[in-house]
Parts: structure tokens; sequence; C-alpha cells
């Protein structure tokens, strides 16, 4: 007998909206949701039929209250949870109008960072090739 083959990974965006002073924005996760209380970039699962630059322009609009420019996009992976696998598709960003505040029910805190403010933060595990991609080690 075979096993039914594992579902397609879920296409996940993410966004590392840049200010200008070089500090990028890293959101906390509620409590209540998968990987609670960690840190991540703000994004969300792509919807049928949208493209990714759309989707990360959506998701920051509904979880932030903001509009960005969506700049270069960085290199896409895929990350094995126990229950799920996701492709992360990580863009570059900046903030083209609005202050980012967070959505209560999208996420706990905000944050501007550095590179190595970044690494001292209990992130999700997939956000770690992020990470190592814009501010190589
Ligand atoms: N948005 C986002 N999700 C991430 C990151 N890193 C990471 O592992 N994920 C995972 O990717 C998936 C995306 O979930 P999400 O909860 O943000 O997406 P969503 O708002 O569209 O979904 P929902 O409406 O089902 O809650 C979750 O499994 C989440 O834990 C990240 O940096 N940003």
């Amino acid at each position: 007998m075979s096993s039914a083959p594992p579902p397609p990974a879920i296409p996940v965006v993410c966004a590392l909206i840049v200010a200008a002073s070089g500090h990028v924005l890293v959101a906390q996760r509620p409590a209540h949701k998968h990987l609670g209380l960690k840190w991540e970039f703000p994004g969300g699962k792509v919807e049928p039929g949208e493209s990714p630059a759309a989707a990360i322009a959506r998701e920051i609009q509904e979880e932030l209250g903001a509009t960005i420019l969506v700049g270069r996009a960085l290199p896409t992976f895929t990350h094995d949870y126990a229950s799920h696998q996701i492709e992360m598709i990580p863009f570059v960003c900046q903030l083209a109008a609005g202050s980012p505040a967070p959505h209560p029910r999208e996420h706990a805190a905000l944050r501007w960072v550095t590179s190595s403010e970044i690494r001292l933060l209990d992130l999700a595990a997939a956000d770690w090739p992020v990470v190592n991609a814009y501010w190589p080690a």
C-alpha cells in the first residue's frame, strides 16, 4: 500500500519593511496563533489566483493599515513545520503611506530592529534564512 503524497507547501509572503534609518519592522505573533509570541516579518498566505507581490501589499494593508512599495524579492525556500510545510516568499519593501499599527488579531507588538537586534529575538524558525539573506553574516 502506498501512502498519500504530502500536501503542497503553502505559499507565504513576508515583507522586510526597511526605514530610512535601515531599521526593519518585525512583528510578534499573538499568543493564540500557530507559533504564538514568536517574532516574524509581517505577511501571510497567498490567496488562490493572487500574485505574491499583490498578496504582500494586501496583507500589509490588512495587518498594519499601511501602504508599501514592494521592492526586490529575496530567494524563496521551503520550510517544514511538523504540521505543515510553507514556501517562504520574502520581499524588501518600503512604507509608502501610513504608520504601521498592529491589528490586535494579527500581532501583539511591533518593533523596528537592526541586524544585531533581530538576531536576539525569538524568531519563527522559517525566518532565519530570510534574516541571513538580507544581512549576510
Ligand atoms: N506572515 C508570516 N508568516 C510566517 C512567517 N514565518 C513563518 O514561519 N510563518 C508561518 O507562515 C504561515 C502564515 O500564517 P499567517 O497566520 O501569517 O497567515 P494568514 O494571516 O494569511 O493566515 P490565517 O488567516 O490563516 O491566520 C504560518 O504557519 C506562520 O507561522 C513570517 O515571517 N511571516
